[in-house]
């Protein structure tokens, strides 16, 4: 029987992949730690969990518990399937044993609410069936955020392909940007995780709220405008950012050696360098990126992973990185570098590595969890976005919040040497890196400030939590 004493208890769904799980679980870990709530995870899963998934799933603290559901079946999926229509399947196709999961927890505890987060609406209909509250957490911009709800408009009013249009769409409250650099479903409209994409975003509507990971200084326009009634008809938002793992092995050793690497660096000299848990280059590009870094003559750090022929989302699922990835850096590199630059393979301690003193700089595919990380540390960016949402997410970094500085490719698809090179010197000892670094500093205080016990987002958060708790289990 429900226990209408034992505290309130809500169930996390995250979709597929590290960027989804993390800021996730930094949610929970502030509402169970100071609302007196409980949590439930259960996640969907395609196969086994990565090394990375199970190393951090494993320091869950009290209060928050783990179901995983058994594997998603897959196989029927064409090797060229897009990651969101695997990400909305592995979901879809888990509501059965999720069904069961969210019925055995409100038969024996106090279960008030559900959160999914962007591809997880369809869990939504078992919410309703046994009458707990449907919640978004979105780990991304409240720009890609609002796309979501201009989307079925954007979609009914444009019979092209959005990435033809000769103007820049203009998503309420946030800078223009092009058709080409939206959210990657966008791109080609007859493909199913385009569908999948209109099919959430429609949803969306049926959440009674949706918490945002960013926060107004950030986001000032694209925040205004989802919370100014109307406008684009979505929930209540909740704006509850920057929500980032601090680094779960915070306290324990770093087998990586990149923390020490970096003890031994002079203070804001190194650049990291990281495309995410999933971002690969081409091989071309990762000689290009190497020969780069090596004519700057600047410190760095540089996670590198394996190539694949397309940059991709390759790792998105297993981040773990088959072959040996320092294998295809060009030869000799590693040896000439040797105390100007570390590489390391697959995945470091990121969040760690950006709070580190001796680190200035960060080259990033600019996926939204590794931006907040630069910014509650106030490291400035060289922007590389690669797949999802990145390039919107670079276009507001470098145009609208001026923190980054972007690249340019050259005619035959590749950022050279030379381009890498400048950039990165430009940032690290540049007057216009200097300019990004004080803009950075900015916002890291106003991060500090917004995470603060009488800040905004902490604000927030207690008036979600409040509601959950008042909330009978029906
Ligand atoms: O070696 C590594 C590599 C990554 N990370 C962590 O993994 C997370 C990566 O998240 P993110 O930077 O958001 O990148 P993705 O994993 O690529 O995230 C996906 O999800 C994000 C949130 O929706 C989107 O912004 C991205 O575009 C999408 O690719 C961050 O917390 C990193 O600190 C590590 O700890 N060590």
């Amino acid at each position: 029987m429900a226990n209408e004493a034992s505290p309130p208890r809500i169930v996390i769904v995250p979709s597929p992949g590290m960027g989804h799980l993390i800021p996730l679980v930094e949610f929970a870990k502030r509402v169970v730690s100071s609302h007196g709530l409980t949590a439930t995870f259960a996640i969907p899963t395609d196969g086994p969990l990565s090394e990375a998934q199970k190393g951090f799933l494993k320091a869950l603290p009290r209060g928050i518990d783990l179901v995983v559901l058994p594997h998603a079946e897959l196989d029927d999926l064409p090797p060229d399937v897009k990651i969101e229509t695997k990400i909305s399947l592995t979901v879809a196709r888990s509501l059965e044993q999720l069904r069961d999961t969210i019925k055995s927890l409100k038969a024996t505890t106090r279960l008030v609410a559900m959160v999914v987060d962007l591809f997880g609406t369809d869990a939504f209909e078992i919410a309703k069936e046994v009458n707990i509250s449907p919640y978004i957490f979105y780990p991304s911009t409240a720009m890609a955020l609002s796309l979501f709800f201009y989307l079925p408009t954007l979609d009914h009013s444009t019979p092209s392909e959005y990435r033809d249009l000769p103007d820049p769409v203009q998503i309420p409250g946030c800078i223009p940007i092009l058709g080409s650099d939206l959210i990657d479903p966008t791109q080609d409209r007859k493909n199913d995780s385009y569908k999948w994409l209109l099919h959430h975003a429609k949803r969306y509507t049926l959440a009674e709220g949706i918490m945002v990971n960013s926060f107004k200084e950030l986001e000032p326009g694209a925040i205004g405008a989802l919370q100014e009634e109307g406008l684009l008809g979505n929930p209540p938002v909740y704006p509850v950012g920057p929500l980032v793992g601090m680094g779960h092995a915070n306290g324990m050793v770093d087998r990586s050696g990149c923390l020490e690497w970096l003890d031994g660096q002079p203070h804001g000299s190194v650049l990291f360098i990281s495309f995410g848990s999933g971002g690969t280059l081409s091989s071309g590009q990762i000689t290009e990126l190497a020969l780069g870094l090596e004519l700057s003559e600047q410190k760095f750090l540089w996670i590198v992973r394996s190539p694949s022929d397309k940059t991709s989302t390759a790792a998105f699922f297993n981040p773990s990185t088959e072959n040996d990835p320092l294998a295809y850096l060009p030869k000799g590199f590693v040896e000439r570098t040797k105390g100007v630059g570390l590489v390391f393979p697959s995945w470091a301690p990121q969040a760690r590595i950006l709070s580190h003193g001796s680190t200035g700089g960060f080259l990033t595919h600019c996926g939204w969890n590794s931006t907040l990380e630069s910014v509650v540390n106030g490291v400035p960016l060289i922007a590389w976005p690669l797949y999802a949402e990145q390039k919107m997410n670079a276009a507001m970094l470098t145009e609208d919040v001026k923190v980054a500085l972007r690249p340019k490719y050259s005619k035959n698809g590749l950022v050279e040497r030379t381009e890498i090179a400048t950039i990165v010197r430009s940032l690290m000892e540049g007057e216009g890196g200097k300019q990004l670094r004080n803009r950075m500093r900015d916002l890291k205080d106003a991060s500090a400030k917004t995470l603060s016990t009488d800040g905004e987002s902490t604000r927030i958060l207690t008036e979600l939590s409040r509601k959950w708790k008042n909330r009978t289990s029906g």
